[in-house]
């Protein structure tokens, strides 16, 4: 259940539990909080400790506001930003067999993008994939489509329709792609990369909800004339960029050999004017240190892709050293390289390979359960280069948000007072999601709990600038 685009926005208040990340290292928690929204999707104002809603409701003036509460197992979460997804993929999320990355899009990826050609096959595909992200509490996503203009110009119109914030790109691959799914020229590929900008122009003027994003594939896949015309039209447009960088080290050495005059896979996209602080790159398992520096320097940022890396065995991605050098890092799903589109996934998947990262490196490389979830929000919110509208709940910014809910178990308040119960009661309740709270716990332990244990179920409603895109039923 949604509220459709032509419905105009009412004023509303969301009462109750909001926590969100202040810093990497802290969130901030706010029991007894009101928040109100106006009629564009923006906080208007945000009051703490507010034990009368009435008073805050009549010293605003919004007696007329829709108001939405928490009960005391639930809690508002800014939406996730998904930094790194390919929509066209998702048919295929949890298939990879043995395959690393090279033999992967030849034996699994290729087929199925060029599948979506067809764009009844692409509606199907995207309209899926983008209920099932928002289901999951994605209210922003970085997506890779195909080559295919008509299909790629559909999934923003499904995006804007369904209401999710998302970057489309048109995927840019003259080179090393096979005959049935390339583009012709350079020539060909910019062209059609202008004629999904203008798309989306026509759709979303302002790119308020839409935004295009030049999208070379990586390196491997584009000519010398489409890196070059590609950082032209970066140049003159000032859109944004997406890539993948250093995921595998068959990919590492096939850059080395495609391009010899460059010194680095990063100086590759640098040599182009592609590495600007508007450049995606995806993955950035194996840099060097200089390349480390190099993207710090032109200030570009990074999307880690957790489950992927592990899913195609392409590496641990050390955070901690790009963060401790100070570079921008996000989180991606890096669907279907990544098994699953739950950015909660991401999220887990990124404390427990930092874990193993730390197993070789050193404790100093574990994640905490804040900075991973910063990376899934405000994180990710820098590295699409919005920062300053989602990420938080700060009054200017738009309500990008979900509405978490854990599982009450009754029994265990009961049990406190009357001793053994029944074995009848200790039934499961059905939809409750699976994250059981007893009531002891405290609101980082019942955060730790969610992002360890749990799913979709526990997303109850998602929004993006005000208007509800997902409920569930
Ligand atoms: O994880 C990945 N998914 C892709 O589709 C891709 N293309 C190039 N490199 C890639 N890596």
């Amino acid at each position: 259940m949604s509220t459709p685009r032509n419905v105009p926005l009412r004023r509303a208040l969301y009462v109750g539990t909001f926590i969100h990340c202040k810093t990497l290292q802290e969130l901030d928690i706010c029991e007894n909080g009101v928040i109100g929204v106006d009629e564009h999707g923006k906080i208007a104002f945000l009051e703490r400790d507010a034990e009368n809603v009435d008073l805050v409701t009549a010293a605003h003036g919004w007696g007329d506001a829709h108001i939405v509460r928490t009960s005391s197992s639930q809690f508002f979460f800014p939406g996730f930003i998904d930094t790194h997804i390919h929509a066209s993929q998702y048919p295929n999320a949890g298939i990879f067999g043995q395959s690393t990355l090279l033999d992967w899009l030849n034996t699994y990826t290729f087929p199925l993008e060029s599948s979506l050609a067809n764009v009844n096959t692409a509606r199907v595909v995207y309209s899926r994939c983008i209920s099932r992200t928002l289901s999951h509490g994605t209210t922003t996503a970085a997506y890779y489509a195909t080559n295919h203009v008509d299909s790629t110009n559909l999934l923003a119109d499904i995006c804007l329709d369904a209401g999710q914030r998302a970057f489309v790109g048109r995927c840019c691959m003259d080179s090393l792609s096979p005959d049935f799914y390339k583009d012709i020229s350079a020539d060909a590929a910019i062209a059609d990369t202008k004629s999904t900008i203008d798309h989306i122009k026509s759709i979303d003027p302002t790119y308020g909800l839409i935004s295009p994003i030049l999208t070379p594939r990586f390196a491997p896949s584009c000519t010398p004339p489409l890196l070059h015309a590609l950082g032209q039209l970066h140049r003159s447009t000032d859109l944004p960029i997406q890539t993948h960088i250093s995921e595998n080290l068959g990919e590492v050495q096939l850059v080395r050999k495609l391009f010899p005059e460059s010194t680095s896979y990063a100086q590759v996209y640098d040599m182009y004017g592609l590495l600007t602080s508007k450049m995606i790159l995806a993955h950035a398992i194996h840099l060097s240190t200089s390349e480390r520096d190099l993207i710090k320097e032109r200030d570009a940022k990074i999307s880690h892709c957790p489950a992927s890396n592990s899913a195609l065995t392409s590496g641990g991605a050390k955070v901690r050293w790009l963060l401790d050098s100070g570079i921008t890092v996000g989180l991606g799903t890096d669907v279907s390289g990544g098994y699953s589109p739950s950015m909660l996934e991401a999220v887990r998947q990124a404390s427990l390979v930092s874990r193993h990262v730390a197993m070789l490196d050193g404790d100093a490389a574990k994640l905490s359960i804040e900075e991973v979830l910063y990376l899934g929000t405000r994180g990710g919110a820098k590295v699409v280069g919005l920062e300053d509208r989602i990420g938080g709940f700060e009054v200017g910014k738009e309500w990008d948000a979900q509405l978490v809910g854990l599982a009450l178990v009754p029994e265990a308040k009961a049990a406190q007072h009357e001793g053994a119960l029944c074995a009848e009661s200790f039934k499961l309740p059905s939809g409750e999601g699976p994250v059981d709270i007893f009531g002891w716990e405290s609101w980082n332990e019942k955060v730790a709990k969610w992002v360890y244990n749990g799913d979709d179920r526990n997303t109850l409603s998602v929004w993006v600038k005000g208007r509800l895109v997902h409920q569930r039923s």
